[in-house]
């Protein structure tokens, strides 16, 4: 059994790791650390009654280094890059699920988070832990940056077109929706029900910190530098991520052609499904699948593509990652 702790525990996508980890085969969970809370884990998340006896624990590094192999860091981003280090140092692997080792470079970092990044070197060392895209990577790293829920839905869906050379790199727009959850568990005044029930907002237009890291990745696979607008916008829904892409293509080309290249893309890639219909969040609600489809509509290629923001945009996509870290099958938990 390989044991495995998680930080950040009082959080969702803890929570949400917890629930695929107590039913996966090969883990046993042996810490959940807080800051704020001591007593029994399931007392916070009272979905796990009955199937977790574990209390929260604050450990130093090497305490929990001596209790677990594999550390899922579910930390916002700043305190995730102040607590790697030393987990890393202690002997720990990390899947760490914040953007703090997403970005390559320490000025773009600084430039979209208005923080120094403190662990620079580190950045451009670290695999993107995007299995559809790197998974050959994986496997030997002791840390991984886990992708965020808006990024890996963008990424996803226009990975194919962009590598196939039939959408340009330039005047992309991403129009992308995601559920409430999407902004984590901490108190936010705009997140309280009576300012964001029966009301739909766009936020941070032009200024979302996903826009490099969206950029980094889609620039990486298709060898050219990639250029989009990315408007995220907060939905009255519990969970999920809604993306509607907009792409100029660059030739004339028909949807089965565009499908059939998405189709050949994720061939063997289990979590990924191209679809004929429109698809909805519910479709992949409390999965780890995202579903994607496009259209060409007058002078312009579409991409539509949703997944759960808590599972395959972060929490499910970890155990993918950890999965391929511990040589077991990619699906192991999740399906
Ligand atoms: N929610 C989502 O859909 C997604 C989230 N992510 C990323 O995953 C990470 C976790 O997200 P999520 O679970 O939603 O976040 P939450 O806000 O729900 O939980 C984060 C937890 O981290 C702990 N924490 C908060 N601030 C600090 C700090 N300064 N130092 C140490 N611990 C702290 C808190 O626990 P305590 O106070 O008990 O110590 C808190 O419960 C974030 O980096 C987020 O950006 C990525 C993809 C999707
Ligand atoms: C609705 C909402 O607020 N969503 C979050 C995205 C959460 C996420 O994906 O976190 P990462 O930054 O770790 O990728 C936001 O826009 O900041």
């Amino acid at each position: 059994m390989i044991r495995a702790a998680i930080q950040g525990g009082t959080g969702y996508t803890a929570l949400e790791l917890l629930r695929i980890l107590l039913r996966h085969p090969g883990v046993e969970v042996t810490a959940v650390t807080s800051r704020s809370e001591t007593g029994l884990v399931s007392r916070v998340h009272p979905s796990l009654a009955g199937r977790l006896n574990l209390v929260f624990s604050n450990p130093t590094p090497d305490e929990l280094a001596g209790q677990a192999d594999v550390c899922f860091c579910c930390l916002p981003h700043v305190a995730s890059m102040e607590a790697i280090p030393s987990l890393l140092a202690a002997g720990l692997r990390v899947i760490d699920l914040s953007a703090d080792y997403r970005l390559t470079d320490p000025v773009v970092y600084e430039t979209w988070y208005g923080h120094v990044h403190t662990d620079p070197t580190r950045l451009g060392a670290t695999v993107y832990g995007l299995p559809e895209i790197y998974g050959d990577r994986i496997a030997s790293q002791n840390l991984i940056a886990n992708p965020g829920c808006y990024t890996s839905t963008s990424i996803l869906a226009l990975a194919p077109l962009l590598k196939a050379g039939l959408v340009r790199p330039k005047g992309i727009i991403i129009d992308a929706k995601s559920g409430v959850s999407g902004a984590g568990r901490s108190p936010k005044v705009e997140m309280l029900y009576s300012e964001c029930n029966e009301s739909f907002s766009a936020y941070a237009v032009g200024t979302h910190r996903h826009t490099p890291e969206i950029e980094q990745v889609l620039s990486d696979v298709c060898g050219e530098q990639v250029d989009v607008i990315f408007t995220p916008h907060l939905t009255p829904m519990d969970r999920g991520i809604f993306a509607t892409i907009y792409a100029v293509p660059a030739r004339e080309v028909k949807q089965a052609e565009l499908l059939e290249t998405m189709r050949q893309f994720y061939a063997g890639k289990p979590f990924v499904h191209v679809v004929e219909h429109l698809p909805k969040t519910k479709d992949v609600s409390g999965t780890n699948f995202c579903h994607l489809t496009a259209r060409v509509v007058k002078d312009r290629v579409m991409v539509l593509a949703v997944l759960d923001n808590l599972i395959k945009g972060a929490s499910g996509v970890a155990v993918q990652n950890f999965n391929l870290m511990y040589d077991f099958d990619e699906t192991t938990g999740l399906v």
